[in-house]
């Protein structure tokens, strides 16, 4: 199964993308077609609570690294467990383990994990960057481009551009974030896919790409914790959630969480103002993959927020 490369390194696939691109449900329709077979997935969460491993559940080896982005505050945990796959790999684990496959937090450069990797004195010998695959949300990537520098730098770092959320997208603003993505990284392969299963792209003919504005650094993307407790609050709770991204969806980039309903644990989750229906968890924490979801917090991941604010709104809404 031990796939490692002729000079014995460890090949390494970093998936990266903005906040809500689709990385743990393209991930998680790979695994399921037996791709990254033998590899050791690594996930990686700016929040606290981690919940992407808990789509995850093709994965043979996990490990989550939660609290912090790998490719500023998070770093150093992610070079130990880089170091403790490799050891493992070449140690109880000799022969096992194909490769390592790092989903970024969607707040990290993966350019900057895969310099940090590099300039990493034992990590140089046993683990090559193989492949940087980015993926790009075909719903919410336009205004993210014209706003962020963290997305456009998500691009540029990538090997390989995947647009996600097609058939929800426009085909012609579809289209020209195609011709906008080849603009921006001309080297990269680009595709696209929805749900994971690859669909073509769009005709690019007579389109042009989007005007990109230079970017200054704009206040930083954070994590929020709040805890919505009880199983009786579902039904105030979607309500105030749903209030909560219609007022502020422009700086709340990303929400999700589990949550104790009657129906069961109810795995939350939406990007922008764009909310998912909610996934069902089996009860069963050992049929999912890494630690047991924290039932009852929502993580929320934006800019401007005021934590103590959220909780009292919260708090005043569902009592
Ligand atoms: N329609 C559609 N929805 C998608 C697709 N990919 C992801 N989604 C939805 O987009 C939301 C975010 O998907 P995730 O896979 O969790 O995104 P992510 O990049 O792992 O998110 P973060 O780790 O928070 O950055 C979920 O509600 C998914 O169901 C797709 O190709 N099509």
């Amino acid at each position: 199964m031990a796939e490692s490369r002729s000079d014995g390194r460890l090949p390494l696939t970093i998936l990266g993308g903005f906040l809500g691109a689709g990385k743990s449900t393209w991930l998680r329709h790979q695994l399921h077609m037996g791709r990254f077979g033998g590899h050791h997935v690594l996930v990686n969460e700016a929040a606290e609570t981690p919940v992407d491993n808990l789509l995850l559940a093709g994965a043979g080896r996990i490990t989550v690294l939660a609290g912090g982005c790998a490719c500023c505050a998070g770093l150093p945990a992610l070079l130990a467990a880089l170091r403790a796959i490799c050891d493992a790999a070449s140690g109880r684990q000799a022969g096992q383990v194909a490769g390592v496959l790092l989903e970024t937090s969607g707040l990290a450069d993966p350019g900057r994990i895969a310099a940090a990797i590099a300039g990493d004195p034992v990590l140089v010998r046993r683990l090559a960057v193989a492949r940087v695959l980015v993926l790009v949300d075909g719903l919410h990537c336009g205004p993210q481009l014209a706003t962020e520098p963290l997305a456009r730098a998500q691009i540029e770092a990538a090997d390989e551009l995947i647009l996600t959320k097609p058939m929800q997208a426009d085909p012609v603003t579809l289209a020209r974030l195609a011709l906008t993505l080849r603009a921006l990284n001309p080297a990269a392969a680009l595709s696209a896919a929805e749900q994971g299963v690859p669909v073509p792209l769009p005709p690019e003919d007579g389109l042009m790409p989007f005007d990109l504005p230079p970017l200054g650094a704009g206040e930083p993307i954070l994590p929020y914790r709040l805890d919505v407790g009880r199983e009786d609050g579902w039904v105030a709770l979607s309500t105030w959630l749903s209030a909560l991204i219609q007022a502020r969806g422009e700086d709340i980039v990303r929400i999700k969480g589990v949550v104790r309903t009657p129906a069961g644990r109810l795995l939350l989750q939406s990007v922008r103002r764009v909310v998912q229906p909610p996934e069902i968890l089996p009860d069963d924490n050992s049929v999912l993959a890494g630690p047991p979801p924290e039932e009852g917090v929502i993580v929320l991941i934006g800019r401007g927020m005021d934590a103590d604010r959220l909780a009292r709104s919260w708090r005043r809404f569902g009592t």
